[in-house]
């Protein structure tokens, strides 16, 4: 399935509109006729194609899509998997193959198939343009079928302001929108994600959809001096976490901890001097 997508056979089967032999299919396409007739004859096992012998002789097979490859597999249908086959063919199959380290180590294959560092899985996901564009087609072509039906499980109608975390190429708000016309969907990704979302799947047009890169969080808390020594009412405030909440007050190298495990990237600490402080950490 994964080759015959690759090689464009359901694409010019749908194009040509009649029935091909293996020999045009694989003078169409570039290929061996030997290998083109063992692909469509294991396609046709798979149900994926569909074959009838020429009068002449009973001896020519004239190929045709079925209807399962017409929906799903062709390029230009709205439910097309292509891009998603593609990126399972040469990406997640790729890290397959090492199915029995992964299970051994319990960590991701980007090292052994790819050679590139496991430590980000989006940084080895994206690790050019062409992947992430790969990913995100991908994603986009699973929503076409599956996400009116994750909308619709429940009645989403009275949030009118949606925001979808990580919303990637934008095809679930689409679907979204769709379903809900009253709701605005706002899309939060990553810089770059969002640049080729805007750029290349979702047009100004569809004002119901926007996007947001990045993000703040402001931490408002009563900061511990680095050495602990004071001011003696966080000293006092972190007792009464322990006696309220089991909760403590922290210093401000301590909160810049937890938000760089959390991802934040930039921190700034400001003491105003009163009971409570500021840290902004931003993504
Ligand atoms: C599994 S994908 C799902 C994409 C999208 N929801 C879809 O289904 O098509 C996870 C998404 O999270 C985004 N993401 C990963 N790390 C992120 C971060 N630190 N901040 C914002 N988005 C992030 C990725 O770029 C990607 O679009």
């Amino acid at each position: 399935m994964f080759t015959a997508c690759e090689l464009g056979v359901f694409d010019l089967l749908l194009e040509s509109g009649k029935p091909l032999s293996s020999d045009a299919i694989a003078a169409c396409l570039g290929a061996s006729t030997m290998g083109m007739e063992r692909l469509l004859d294991a396609c046709v096992g798979l149900k994926l194609l569909a074959a009838e012998m020429t009068l002449e002789g009973g001896k020519e097979a004239l190929y045709r899509n079925t209807e399962i490859s017409n929906i799903y597999l062709t390029k230009s249908s709205p439910k097309s998997q292509y891009h998603i086959m593609m990126y399972y063919s040469n990406t997640v199959y790729l890290c397959w193959q090492y199915l029995a380290d992964a299970v051994r180590e319990g960590r991701n294959q980007y090292e052994r198939a790819f050679g590139i560092s496991p430590k980000d899985p989006f940084g080895a996901m994206y690790r050019s343009d062409e992947e992430m564009l790969k990913f995100m087609a991908g994603q986009n072509s699973v929503w076409s079928i599956c996400g009116r039906d994750v909308l619709a499980a429940f009645d989403l109608s009275p949030f009118t302001q949606i925001y979808d975390l990580g919303g990637g190429g934008g095809a679930l708000a689409r679907e979204c929108v769709s379903l809900y016309p009253n709701s605005t969907v706002t899309i939060y990704d990553l810089p770059k994600v969002v640049q080729v979302a805007k750029e290349q799947f979702v047009s100004p047009e569809e004002r119901q959809i926007a996007f947001h890169e990045g993000g703040g969080v402001l931490l408002v808390e009563s900061l511990l001096n680095e050495d602990k020594s004071g001011p003696v009412e966080t000293q006092l405030y972190s007792m009464n976490m322990l006696v309220q909440t089991e909760g403590k007050e922290r210093t401000a190298a301590e909160y810049s901890k937890l938000l760089e495990a959390a991802g934040f990237g930039v921190i700034r600490v400001r003491r105003t001097g009163k009971l409570y402080d500021a840290v902004l950490g931003r993504k």
